[in-house]
C-alpha cells in the first residue's frame, strides 16, 4: 500500500534532518505503531504519508503510484483515502458531533442523502449514536477522541494516520482508544498510530516501527522493547 524508499526529509530553515534516507514498507491490513522519542521523526513521516510534506531525497509510492507526482486530482483522491486523527482532535467547537463528522463528508462533496446515512452509522461504531447532538465541550477527552475517529472513518479510507492519539487521555481512555483502532484495523483499514504510549504499545502486541534522530532503529512485530 505504501512504500518509502530512501526518504530524507530538510525543513526549510532547518539544518539537521528530520527523517534520514528511512525505507517502509505497509501492506494492506497493517496495524503499526511508530514509537520513538521526541523529535524522532514519527509526525514528519505521518505528514509525509498524507502528502502534506514532500520529501527532499527519496520516493513514496501509494498503491505503486508516486505521491510527488500526482495531479490536484490524485492529491484529493489520495486524501480521501486517509483518515487523520490528531493528538488535540480539531473538532469545531460551535458545531455538534454529527455536524462534526458530517463536515469531514460535506467538504468531499457528499450528497445530503448519503451524509444522513454515513454519519450515523461512524457514531455507532465509536459508541457515540447518544452523543450525536452534544457539542464537543459537553464530551470528555475520550468522547471528543472517538469523534476524531468517527470523522477519520466517516469517508471509508483504507489507511488511518494518528499522531500521538492519546496523547491528552487517561490510561483507560488511552487502552479503550486502542482496542477501538484495532477494531477499525480488524475491519480491514490499515492503521499507523505515532505515540509515546509504550506501555499500551506493549500491550497491543503489533508491528513496532522506532525511530531515532530521523532513522529507522527498529521494525518488528511484538511490544514496545526486547532488549
Ligand atoms: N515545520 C518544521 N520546520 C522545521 N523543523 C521541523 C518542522 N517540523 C518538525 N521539525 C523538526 O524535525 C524533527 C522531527 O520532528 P517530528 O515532529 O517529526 O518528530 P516526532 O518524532 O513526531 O516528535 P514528537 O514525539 O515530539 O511529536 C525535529 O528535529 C523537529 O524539530
Amino acid at each position: 500500500m505504501i512504500e518509502i524508499k530512501n526518504v530524507s526529509k530538510l525543513y526549510n530553515g532547518s539544518n539537521a534532518l528530520a527523517l534520514e534516507e528511512m525505507s517502509l514498507h505497509l501492506d494492506p491490513g497493517e496495524f503499526v505503531f511508530l514509537v520513538g522519542p521526541s523529535g524522532a521523526g514519527k509526525s514528519t513521516l505521518i505528514k509525509l504519508m498524507f502528502r502534506e510534506q514532500l520529501p527532499t531525497n527519496g520516493k513514496i509510492f501509494f498503491n505503486e503510484r508516486d505521491v510527488a507526482a500526482y495531479n490536484q486530482k490524485e492529491l484529493l483522491e489520495h486524501r480521501r483515502k486517509i483518515g487523520m486523527v490528531f493528538q488535540d482532535y480539531k473538532l469545531l467547537k460551535q458545531k455538534t458531533v454529527f455536524e462534526n463528522v458530517a463536515f469531514a463528508l460535506e467538504v468531499l462533496g457528499y450528497s445530503p442523502k448519503e451524509i444522513q446515512k454515513k454519519v450515523p452509522e461512524a457514531l455507532e461504531k465509536v459508541g457515540l449514536t447518544e452523543k450525536a447532538n452534544s457539542f464537543p465541550r459537553e464530551l470528555s477527552g475520550g468522547q471528543q477522541q472517538r469523534v476524531g475517529i468517527a470523522r477519520a472513518i466517516v469517508k471509508d479510507p483504507v489507511l488511518i494516520l494518528a499522531d500521538e492519539p492519546t496523547g491528552n487521555l487517561d490510561r483507560d481512555n488511552a487502552l479503550q482508544l486502542m482496542q477501538l483502532f484495532e477494531k477499525i484495523n480488524r475491519e480491514g483499514t490499515t492503521v499507523v498510530i505515532a505515540t509515546h504510549a509504550w506501555d499500551l504499545v506493549d500491550r497491543m502486541q503489533k508491528r513496532v516501527v522506532a525511530l531515532s534522530s530521523g532513522k529507522l532503529t527498529r521494525d518488528e512485530q511484538g511490544g514496545y522493547d526486547h532488549e
